[in-house]
Parts: C-alpha cells; sequence; structure tokens
C-alpha cells in the first residue's frame, strides 16, 4: 500500500472530470487504480462508490477521489463502508479542512459543477495536506465506533 497510489470512480456525470484528474494524478507522478465507470454511458453511482470504498475500507488503497454529477450521490454510498471518510469539497478551504479535521480519505467532486482547473487547485490542496490528529482523531475514531455499536445492537436485537 503506498500513499502514491490513487484510487478513482465515478459515474457517467464524473467520468469527463475522472479523466482529467487520472491524467493530471500521473503527471504528478501517482500511481492511478482506476474502478470504472470507462465511458459516458448511463450508469448507477453506487456501484462505482462501493468499488472504491470498499478497496478503501480493505486498506487496499490510502486515498482515492470519487465523482458523480454532483458529488453528493457518491459520497453518501461510499461513507456507508467502514474506515471511509468521504468529502464532498468544493474549494480548497474545503478540502483543506477535510483533511486536517476529518483525515478524509476520500476526495467527492461533482463532475457537473467542478471545472478542470478548479478541480486539480481542490486536489492538489487535498493531496497535500495533513491530518492534525488530536482531538480530531477521537472525533473521528467516534464515527466508527457508534456505527459498529448500532449494528450490534441491531443485529442482537434480531436474533
Ligand atoms: O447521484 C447524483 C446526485 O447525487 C449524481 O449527480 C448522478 O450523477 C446523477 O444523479 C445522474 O443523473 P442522470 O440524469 O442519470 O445523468
Amino acid at each position: 500500500m503506498s500513499e502514491k497510489v490513487i484510487a478513482l470512480g465515478s459515474d457517467h456525470g464524473g467520468f469527463h472530470l475522472k479523466s482529467e484528474i487520472s491524467k493530471y494524478l500521473e503527471s504528478l507522478g501517482y500511481t492511478v487504480k482506476d474502478y470504472g465507470t470507462y465511458s459516458e454511458e448511463s450508469v448507477d453511482y453506487p456501484e462505482y462508490a462501493y468499488k472504491v470504498a470498499v478497496a478503501i475500507s480493505k486498506g487496499e488503497v490510502e486515498r482515492g477521489v470519487i465523482l458523480c454529477g454532483t458529488g453528493i450521490g457518491i459520497s453518501i454510498t461510499a461513507n456507508r463502508f467502514p474506515g471511509v471518510r468521504a468529502a464532498l469539497c468544493w474549494d480548497s478551504f474545503t478540502a483543506k479542512m477535510s483533511r486536517l479535521h476529518n483525515n478524509a480519505n476520500l476526495l467527492a467532486l461533482g463532475g457537473r459543477i467542478i471545472g478542470v482547473e478548479l478541480a486539480k487547485d481542490i486536489l492538489n490542496t487535498w493531496l497535500n495536506t495533513e491530518f492534525e490528529g488530536g482531538r480530531h482523531l477521537r472525533r473521528i475514531n467516534k464515527i466508527d465506533e457508534l456505527a459498529a455499536k448500532f449494528w450490534k445492537e441491531y443485529l442482537e436485537g434480531n436474533k
């Protein structure tokens, strides 16, 4: 597992921007692992969120970028999976904060909202900002702890 590997995934609404981001990441020396989709043919964003989120959740890749038309559907889906912290960002400030405070491991972008140059700016900030830790580590740990507690109680209640 390497910091230099970035997972990518999108539906048709994010396909064009994903292609541009892929070329840009490669020009910066990153290895891109592209989980699709591979054309502008209409597909369902949960399928692609799932592929990338599982790779993050299993520790196969540390970080990635996911896209749909708005970035909303794909981030909602990815955040269902343990250990995934997908942040929908629209400028370099939200990208910076998603790393400093949330240790976001997925950057979600709206392919129908964000232009290529803005996406590069967001991406640069996101890739180069380190997590602050401290009180923020306690808080992000609670995300999965509380979800695990919910599922444990829910499954026990349904035995
Ligand atoms: O899921 C979304 C919104 O949260 C994405 O923007 C999708 O890309 C969008 O809904 C796809 O719409 P389409 O009309 O089927 O192209």
